[in-house]
């Protein structure tokens, strides 16, 4: 017999963006709501993830400002104090668990801690305790793949990097995607010697080569260096730090950071006893984001899809899901445009049609503009500004690829003029404060 209080409308496993989101949406609806976590409330990216990346990042940007203008009314480039840039981040991420869990607990959701694991399709056992529910949603989000060769265990994950309470002298990350750019840049700002190992010729592979070419060579300026075409084979612990060995190929360093990508949480929640299907990508889902046991339901980073795995898209699918279980909504999910952005200096963000796939496509034109010499980067004497926008044959913007210090605002206005098909006149009928991002947008557009 399950007892009366352990059973649920609806029990949501997981409490990151997707699964806070999913469990305050029905509980606002009305439903009775239970979250389940077994690590930290508030999930990878408050924690470990988006917002100390961008913290960590906030002074490095600054220092690389004043960079910019170096003998343009700065002597000195000063330096960034990693120790008290990590300890700034910690004031903030040191209050995410506690603070996420209460929210929940004030608004009425029952927060339960543990390890869950499910014992039949309508029931979740945690603490040796039976739960209920008419639905579940899982959310239990991705954690870092790990290499599979000998030394392994030596290897950091993006989380060690970011609550390192000194930077090293010398400091290798292991593949070129997001974690690697973004750590790279900030680690090579803060005093580090910075090398990146991969195992192709092609980092950040979702992105226009040659922008990335560019981006590779901005790093390179700050003094990062690639290793291309380099399969790491094992790591071997020496007396001053660490080696990186590969055929043909040895690198030593303080530290060594695996970046090579990231895998679902399914693996401790006996999902086949609940007829859930799942792969090494991630949890299945219809269109409907219902699993194969049709009163379980899945979003955010644990699905197996074909979107990228970001927070806002957690979101977006914990709102659905929340609408189909409320039965407001019946239709299939549809996701709009999806912005995804590398934060550096410079940043590299793309939105909609891809410029790789528009390029040798007569559907498309694509536009690619250098707006280095444009106002908004010449006052910062930005060392580069990019731009290529996608138009379809009515000349309505369908994608785009930006990489400036601004990119991050300037994607987001792409963003919504794409989602909303704005037209060239109603952008220059808008009257926008100038000089700013959103002023020249008459000109990308
Ligand atoms: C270094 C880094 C930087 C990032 N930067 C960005 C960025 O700038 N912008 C962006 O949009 N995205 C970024 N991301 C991705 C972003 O963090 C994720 O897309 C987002 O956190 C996904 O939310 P989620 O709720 O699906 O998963 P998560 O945030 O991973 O939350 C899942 C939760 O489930 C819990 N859990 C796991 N297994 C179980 C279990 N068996 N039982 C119970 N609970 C469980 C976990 O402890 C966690 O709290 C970054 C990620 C990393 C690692
Ligand atoms: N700004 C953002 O939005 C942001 C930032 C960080 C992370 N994230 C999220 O976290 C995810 C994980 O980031 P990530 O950088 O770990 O993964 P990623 O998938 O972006 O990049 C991993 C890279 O490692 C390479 N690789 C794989 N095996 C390798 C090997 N043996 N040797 C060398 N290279 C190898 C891959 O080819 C790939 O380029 C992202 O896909 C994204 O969903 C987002």
């Amino acid at each position: 017999m399950v007892k009366s209080e352990n059973k649920f409308d609806v029990i949501v496993i997981g409490a990151g963006p997707a699964g806070l989101a999913e469990g305050y949406a029905l509980n606002s609806a009305g439903k009775k709501v239970a979250i389940v976590e077994n690590y930290q409330w508030g999930g990878t990216c408050p924690n470990r993830g988006c917002d100390p990346k961008k913290m960590l990042l906030s002074g490095v940007q600054a220092r690389d400002h004043i960079a910019q203008l170096k003998n343009k009314g700065f002597s000195d480039v000063p330096f960034v104090n990693w120790s008290e840039i990590e300890a700034f981040k910690e004031t903030y991420t040191s209050k995410i668990p506690g603070g996420s869990r209460n929210g929940a607990v004030s608004a009425g959701i029952t927060a339960i801690d543990g390890e869950p694991h499910f014992i039949a399709e309508n029931q979740i056992e945690v603490n040796n305790e039976t739960f209920q529910a008419d639905n579940f949603v899982i959310a239990t989000g991705q954690r870092p793949s790990q290499l599979n060769i000998p030394g392994k265990e030596y290897l950091l994950t993006s989380t060690d990097f970011m609550n390192l309470k000194k930077m090293p002298k010398k400091i290798t990350f292991i593949g070129a995607g997001y974690i690697a750019f973004e750590l790279a840049t900030i680690a090579s700002s803060t005093g580090a010697q910075v090398h990146i190992v991969h195992h192709n010729d092609r980092p950040l592979k979702e992105f226009d080569k040659s922008y990335v070419d560019e981006l590779v060579k901005q790093l390179e300026n700050r003094g990062v260096k690639f290793h291309f075409n380099i399969d790491t084979t094992s790591i071997v612990k020496s007396n001053d730090g660490f080696t990186l060995n590969a055929e043909g190929f040895k690198l030593e360093s303080d530290l060594i950071v695996g970046a090579t990508g990231r895998i679902p949480n399914t693996d401790k929640l006996d999902l086949e006893k609940s007829g859930i299907k799942y792969t090494n990508k991630g949890i299945q889902v219809n269109d409907h984001l219902q699993t194969t046991n049709t009163r379980v339901y899945a979003i955010g980073d644990v699905l197996d899809k074909k979107e990228p795995k970001l927070t806002p898209i957690a979101g977006f699918e914990a709102r659905y899901v929340a609408s189909v279980l409320n039965k407001d909504n019946s239709d299939k999910i549809i996701y709009p445009a999806i912005p995804t952005l590398v934060y550096g200096s410079p940043e590299l963000a793309k939105v909609g049609i891809n410029t790789i796939d528009a390029k040798d496509n007569d559907e498309y034109k694509v536009v690619d503009q250098d707006l280095t010499k444009w106002f908004t980067y010449y006052r910062t004497n930005e060392p580069i500004a990019k731009a290529k926008v996608v138009f379809d044959k009515n000349n309505q913007i369908v994608g785009a690829t930006i990489m400036s210090n601004e990119a991050d605002e300037v994607i987001n206005y792409l963003t919504i003029a794409i989602n909303k098909k704005m037209k060239h006149d109603e952008i220059v009928n808008t009257i926008f404060a100038y000089p700013t991002p959103a002023s020249d947008l008459q000109y990308l557009l």
